[in-house]
């Protein structure tokens, strides 16, 4: 596959693969038990958004929440990985946010539902330009957060409980993963509300930043 596929991977990237809980540091923020196995969801490719544009809030959403989190851009075509060969489908890395309106999970938590409404609104996937798979130690990088320029996530991908590899192993042992997939690893501690408004930046520190303003839908 030509990188300039890879890079073009969020016009044709089939589906976002969402880890929850994944940080030692968001699991004790939020009293949750340390997961044995990965908590997986799906975000639809449509709430996709890049730079230049603004992620929107719609009326029903009460408290939209952002989420820093590192993007594996997968490579590749492969089911039952094993660990030991998963990095050879990493084809790159993004940064991305999985907004969530934490109203609509918190009521869909109570009743059993999926969080598909609550993470799945067209713009609630910001994303940053593709990142060369060489530019980023995924066991080793700070991911950082700030609305309006105050720090509200700062976090480093040595407190994930589950590893790159074997998330990519885990994830294939139950649906193929393909190029252009991309998979969220999760998000660390300081998740908090954003209002129209209010601009968010988030970084890769020493690999990328971005910038998206938050607006009413
Ligand atoms: C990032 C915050 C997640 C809160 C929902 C949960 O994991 O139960
Ligand atoms: C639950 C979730 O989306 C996270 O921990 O990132
Ligand atoms: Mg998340």
């Amino acid at each position: 596959m030509s990188s300039g596929r890879l890079q073009d991977f969020v016009k044709f990237g089939r589906k976002i693969i969402a880890v929850g809980r994944n940080y030692r540091s968001h699991a004790a923020e939020l009293g949750n038990p340390v997961p044995k196995e990965p908590l997986l969801f799906l975000k639809p490719v449509s709430s996709y958004v890049e730079m230049g544009g603004a992620i929107e809030v719609p009326e029903r959403v009460q408290e939209l929440h952002y989420e820093v989190e590192l993007g594996v851009v997968v490579n590749g075509s492969g089911r039952d990985i094993p660990e030991s060969s998963a990095m050879e489908y990493v084809g790159g890395y993004a940064l991305a946010l999985d907004m969530t309106s934490r109203d609509l999970q918190s009521a869909a938590k109570k009743s059993g539902h999926p969080w598909s409404v609550a993470k799945g609104y067209d713009t609630f996937c910001p994303i940053s330009p593709f990142i060369e798979k060489e530019k980023v130690n995924p066991s080793a990088a700070r991911l950082w957060l700030k609305v309006d320029g105050e720090t509200k996530q700062n976090g480093v991908t040595t407190d994930m409980i589950f590893s790159v590899p074997y998330l990519i192993s885990y994830i294939s042992s139950i649906m193929t993963l393909e190029t252009g997939d991309l998979i969220l690893t999760g998000t660390p501690e300081g998740v908090g509300p954003v209002v129209p408004g209010q601009v968010i930046t988030a970084g890769i520190e020493g690999v990328v930043q971005v910038e998206f303003p938050v607006k009413k839908r």
